[in-house]
């Protein structure tokens, strides 16, 4: 039988060439008046004395990409955490599909993020003792596929995404551009309805970040997923439907975080808020055990 889970050949759609990043995209949560597919609602979130999150009301619409933006410490990436279920918030609600989702226990909710989000981090999410396939291969085999299926569409994946021939290569032996581009194939082998990427070109030169930008949108839209993307880049943002701004744990009006007074503060390289254990951390967050 059919792993629903599995792509079948000719799932994903090539990307078209020569898309504008800026060119119109309707914003769907505006045109289509359907129920967001998931939302937050008076978001929250104190880590001890510093409240990263004041109050933060978003949606994400069906298939929708959504950018989040704002200068370093404005609580971008804590906000993505506690809409990805990995932050229980100090108040408010997230809610998937009118299910609310931090009213389930811990168990349920690292299995909401194994099965119905994808999550794409700026680095160390590959483990690097598998390859560029069995990292693909790893979340559809932890949603119940067998070794051999998820191998396969493992592999398809990684064709679709123009790593033909990287199959067997660990993280390692890989560019950056080409290990987030096995991080995308990933993200989406279990064709999540949400997924999640935090700063996803940070670590890359212009170019090649325009290029992942691009296979991580084409291949979300292709799939039916929804997108955050959590970027300090105008040029990254340009490439989702829509944009917030975000600045001292509030979105502000668009525009209001970029310019004088907007970037790292004295001292501190963009993206100082990363917590020191990002890589396997973030790994077992999204797999299992919540901060
Ligand atoms: N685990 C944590 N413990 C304590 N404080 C934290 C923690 N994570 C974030 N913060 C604080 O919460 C605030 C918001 O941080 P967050 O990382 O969400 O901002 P950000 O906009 O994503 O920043 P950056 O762009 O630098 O990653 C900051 O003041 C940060 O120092």
């Amino acid at each position: 039988m059919t792993d629903p889970t599995i792509p079948a050949p000719g799932d994903l759609v090539p990307p078209a060439t020569g898309t504008a990043p800026d060119a119109a995209r309707p914003v769907t949560s505006a045109w289509t008046g359907a129920a967001p597919r998931l939302a937050g609602r008076g978001l929250v979130h104190r880590f001890g004395t510093t409240t990263a999150l004041a109050g933060v009301d978003v949606d994400l619409a069906d298939g929708e990409s959504l950018a989040v933006m704002g200068p370093s410490g404005s609580g971008k990436s804590t906000l993505l955490h506690v809409l990805a279920g990995i932050i229980v918030p100090s108040g408010g609600t997230v809610t998937l599909r009118g299910e609310p989702v931090q009213a389930l226990s811990e168990k349920k909710r690292s299995l909401l993020r194994r099965t119905r989000y994808g999550f794409v981090f700026q680095f160390g999410q590959l483990l690097s003792e598998l390859s560029a396939l069995e990292n693909v291969a790893l979340p559809a085999m932890l949603t119940g596929a067998s070794r051999s299926d998820a191998q396969a569409a493992a592999g398809q994946w990684l064709a679709a995404l123009g790593l033909a021939g990287a199959e067997g290569r660990r993280p390692g032996e890989l560019s950056g551009g080409q290990a987030q581009r096995v991080a995308v194939a990933r993200a989406l082998i279990t064709r999540p309805e949400v997924v999640f990427a935090d700063e996803p070109t940070g670590a890359l030169d212009q170019q090649t970040g325009h290029d992942v930008m691009k296979v991580l949108v084409d291949s979300t839209r292709a799939v039916g997923s929804s997108l955050v993307v959590v970027t300090h880049d105008a040029d990254v943002a340009a490439w989702c439907d829509r944009r917030i701004d975000m600045r001292d744990g509030l979105v502000v009006p668009p525009g209001s975080t970029t310019g004088e007074g907007v970037g790292p503060r004295p001292g501190e390289k963009p993206g100082r808020a990363l917590p020191d254990d990002l890589g396997s951390a973030r790994v077992s967050d999204v797999f299992g055990g919540a901060r």
